[in-house]
């Protein structure tokens, strides 16, 4: 997918962290495109989210390189972050506020002038479809509700490249379609890049233009999802992809006790 007329959102080259003596992310290279949606696939502890907080800069730089729309984020970080709309794992939306409340808090806190921001978090409300439940508490969502306000959030200072840690995690398949539908829709408008971690073979196989399977911080294989699935035997799944490449069982989220600490993080600080 590379020719010398191809941008790159966000180009790693030899990246590396360990917490004290583990490794958790080991030499890896990796190019995202401008305008695509890709996907970073992996088990538990695979590495995943180490690798987006080095890409975000909420980690600091270590060994290896990183370069977000050509900056390089250990020495261009506030210019980098302004670049990034970031929805992380954890909860960030306040049960007690409104939808809109919410929303204007983060417009404070990314610095859209106030003059427009009236009119921005409007745009953004409505964008991720909850212009009608703006201003109902944020506790009364449902969970793709409030994954969607979470988008919102995410949105509201017009980034170039959108993270998002497990977007759709706990969620049912209806909600989980409608947050992705909402990113889709808002990649067409703004021809934004999204970098998406997921669990979900059938999500990363339906919405991502390519896919990276990590395990134990390691890339083991890249490409299409139709590139990868044909390389392995015509017909495999992706879910066969990933096992043939991670050798592991893949872990169904809300099977396990991290998945459900999060889950219940999440309706515990709502409720
Ligand atoms: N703050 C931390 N301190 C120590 N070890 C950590 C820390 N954060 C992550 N790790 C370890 O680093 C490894 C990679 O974790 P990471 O969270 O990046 O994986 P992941 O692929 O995002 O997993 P998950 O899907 O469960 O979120 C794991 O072994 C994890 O236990």
């Amino acid at each position: 997918m590379s020719d010398e007329n191809t941008t790159y959102a966000v180009v790693c080259r030899g990246l590396r962290h360990s917490f004290g003596g583990a490794v958790a992310v080991d030499d890896i290279d990796l190019d995202v495109v401008e305008g695509e949606i890709f996907g970073l696939l992996g088990p538990n502890g695979a590495g995943k989210t180490t690798t987006i907080r080095l890409i975000t800069t909420l980690l600091p730089a270590g060994p290896g390189m990183v370069e977000v729309f050509g900056r390089d984020v250990s020495r261009h970080r506030m210019a980098v972050r302004r670049t990034i709309g970031y929805l992380p794992q954890q909860l960030s939306a306040d049960g007690a506020l409104t939808g809109r409340e919410n929303v204007e808090l983060f417009a404070r806190l990314f610095d859209v002038p106030r003059s427009a921001r009236r009119e921005r978090v409007r745009e953004v409300l409505s964008s991720v479809g909850l212009a009608d439940a703006a201003e109902r508490r944020a506790q009364t969502y449902s969970g793709g509700m409030i994954r969607r306000l979470e988008l919102a959030q995410a949105l509201i200072s017009a980034p170039r490249l959108l993270i998002l840690d497990e977007p759709t995690i706990g969620l049912d398949p209806v909600a989980r379609d409608s947050v992705w539908e909402r990113i889709q829709e808002v990649r067409r408008a703004t021809g934004m890049t999204v970098l998406v971690t997921t669990h979900y073979m059938d999500e990363a196989d339906q919405y991502c233009n390519r896919i990276a399977l990590m395990h134990r911080g390691r890339i083991r294989a890249l490409g299409t999802p139709a590139d990868l699935k044909s390389d392995l035997e015509p017909g495999a799944t992706l879910e066969e992809v990933f096992r043939t490449y991670t050798g592991d069982q893949l872990d169904e989220p809300g099977d396990d006790f991290r998945d459900a600490r999060r889950t219940r993080r999440t309706a515990s600080r709502l409720g």
